[in-house]
């Protein structure tokens, strides 16, 4: 069996290598270089990145067999989320890996703008001993403002205080209550710009933030103003900086991250007051080992099948430990569900019931809705597409959630209205210290099934014989019954037979033992699959 593969197209560090093993097999690659990146992308699984590698629409096109897109860092513009969400390729990051980091660096230019640490060094460096011409400012009294206050402009706020500055930020979704708390002001982006000695950037690049800060906001700003963006190049408009700069309407700039990289030759590296590093937030040891470890722990669940709490592009958040083990049974029940409809529904219901409904079980909402797909859609369907065929079918999905549950046992429900009206529901639960899963109810009729790999059910009405001929027929095909449970509504009603097998049962065999017995329907589910 041909092992997995993983494509590292931008250096990932050793420790993430040796988590990734020899379950996989781990191929190397320029991501920046196309001509290299795309004929390499054809037979991989998993495609680890940083920033420098464009993940778009062609190159997701250009990797059929992609399921997991892993960004070792946390910017992910450099990722066509969408394009990869459409085809079912999950997109995980490692959301605080070098936040620390970046934090730091974000120290490290913030006090080199304010002393000229870099130029002086140069000058002196070419046998220049200049003193009065580096004279820099304090940061003492000083106003920072902090231009998104999120993991990284937190963390630089915390190490910050201890300078003696005033903390001011601009972030419009972060509450007031919560910016207070960390001693930090929240105002409008005029504010800032109007009140700020220091501004430091740690926004995300989105069409929202490229050129925030633009011609216009650098009139407003002091012209003693230091300007730090260590988040994305782009969102503080270089050409309009340059301007401000050289007109003496800003005092300086330290720059980690530029609109277009790698960069080498910006008229802003011409400007004695721009202290300038190519991109090296994230570039510690610390922060790089963070980050390969994270995202080889996400590839390895992701190529599992199993959820992962670092996917952004998968709803149901972090899953608690006792609700994981009602992922595989929700996903059976939604492919029982399935092969009981023979169709797919118009609506669904995915109820959850017991002590795991006070966790965050939307999570069991995705595999229910992932199995209710898998047996009856060409493409791979995972946790990342599975809404996306609901929503392309018309299909709505909706969470019932009840700590409510009789012997309190965690009961999950998949239940379901066809488009003739007809209702199809299969309920497991999840009991004992091992979380064991059984098949409960189906269609209303009470059974306890193990969801082992080969199930079948028959619905007909019920009469003598029936048991018989489904025993003779599977017993002549060479089907051996593992276990049979018959239910009715009343003696002479509606009935069902629910089997599970050691093999699983040929197609024409369950139309052969359909048609002998009158069957209204009769389905097979191989849960191996
Ligand atoms: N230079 C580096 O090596 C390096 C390292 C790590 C992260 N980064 C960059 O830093 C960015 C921020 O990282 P983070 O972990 O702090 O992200 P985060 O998501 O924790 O914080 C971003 C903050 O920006 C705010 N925000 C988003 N859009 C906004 C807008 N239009 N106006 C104002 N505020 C807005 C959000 O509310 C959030 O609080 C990342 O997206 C990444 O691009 C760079
Ligand atoms: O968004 C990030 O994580 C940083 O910009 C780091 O990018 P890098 O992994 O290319 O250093």
């Amino acid at each position: 069996m041909n092992k997995p593969v993983v494509l590292v197209a931008e250096e990932l560090s050793e420790a993430g290598l040796a988590v990734l093993g020899a379950d996989f097999e781990v191929r190397h690659t320029d991501g920046a270089d196309r001509s290299q990146l795309l004929p390499a992308l054809a037979e991989v699984d998993a495609l680890i990145v940083r920033s420098a590698t464009q993940v778009d629409a062609e190159a997701i096109a250009a990797a059929p067999k992609l399921r997991v897109v892993a960004r070792a860092g946390v910017g992910l513009d450099n990722v066509d989320v969408e394009a990869a969400t459409k085809a079912g390729v999950m997109v995980v990051n490692a959301p605080t890996s070098n936040i620390t980091s970046a934090a730091e660096q974000t120290l490290a230019l913030i006090l080199a703008s304010a002393r000229n640490t870099a130029q002086a060094h140069a000058a002196l460096k070419n046998g220049e001993w200049k003193r009065s011409k580096y004279t820099g400012v304090e940061l003492d009294e000083k106003v920072v403002g902090i231009l998104g206050l999120g993991k990284i402009g937190q963390l630089v706020a915390q190490r910050l205080q201890p300078f003696g500055v005033e903390l001011i930020a601009y972030d419009p979704y972060l509450p007031p209550a919560r910016a207070a708390q960390m001693g930090v002001k929240l105002l409008s982006l005029e504010e800032v710009l109007k009140q700020a000695d220091f501004i430091t950037v740690h926004l995300p690049k989105s069409k929202e933030t490229v050129g925030l800060i633009g011609d216009r906001e650098l009139h407003q700003v002091k012209p003693s103003v230091r300007i730090i963006n260590v988040a994305r190049g782009g969102i503080v408009d270089e050409g309009a900086l340059y301007s401000a700069i050289k007109e003496g309407r800003v005092a300086g700039a330290g720059l980690d991250v530029f609109s277009k990289e790698p960069c080498t030759d910006s008229p802003l590296f011409e400007l004695d007051q721009v202290v300038v590093t190519p991109h090296l937030g994230a570039s510690t040891h610390e922060a790089q080992e963070k980050a390969g470890t994270q995202v080889a722990r996400s590839v390895k669940l992701a190529l599992a099948g199993e959820f992962v709490p670092d996917a952004v592009n998968v709803q149901g958040g972090v899953v608690a430990e006792d609700v994981k083990p009602g992922l595989p049974l929700a996903e059976k029940l939604g492919r029982v569900f399935t092969a009981l409809a023979g169709e797919v529904a118009t609506k669904l219901d995915v109820e959850v019931r017991g002590e795991i409904a006070s966790e965050d079980v939307r999570v069991i909402e995705l595999a229910a809705l992932k199995g209710v797909f898998t047996d009856v859609i060409e493409e791979q369907v995972t946790y990342v597409n599975a809404p996306l065929l609901a929503k392309d079918r018309g299909l709505t999905v909706e969470l019932v959630t009840s700590s409510e549950s009789p012997d309190w046992r965690n009961v999950v429900t998949v239940r379901g209205v066809l488009a003739d009206g007809r209702q199809v529901s299969v309920s497991g639960t999840l009991s004992g210290p091992r979380q064991i899963t059984k098949i409960v109810e189906v269609n209303g009729y009470e059974m306890e099934i193990e969801p082992t790999a080969h199930l079948a059910f028959f619905t007909y009405t019920d009469r003598p014989g029936i048991v018989g001929v489904v025993g003779r027929l599977l017993g002549e095909h060479g089907v051996n019954i593992a276990s049979m449970q018959v239910a009715r509504s009343t003696k002479g009603g509606n009935a069902l037979i629910a089997l599970t097998v050691d093999s699983a049962i040929p197609a024409d065999v369950i139309d052969q033992i359909g048609s002998e017995i009158g069957a209204e329907s009769g389905r097979s589910v191989d849960l191996e699959g």
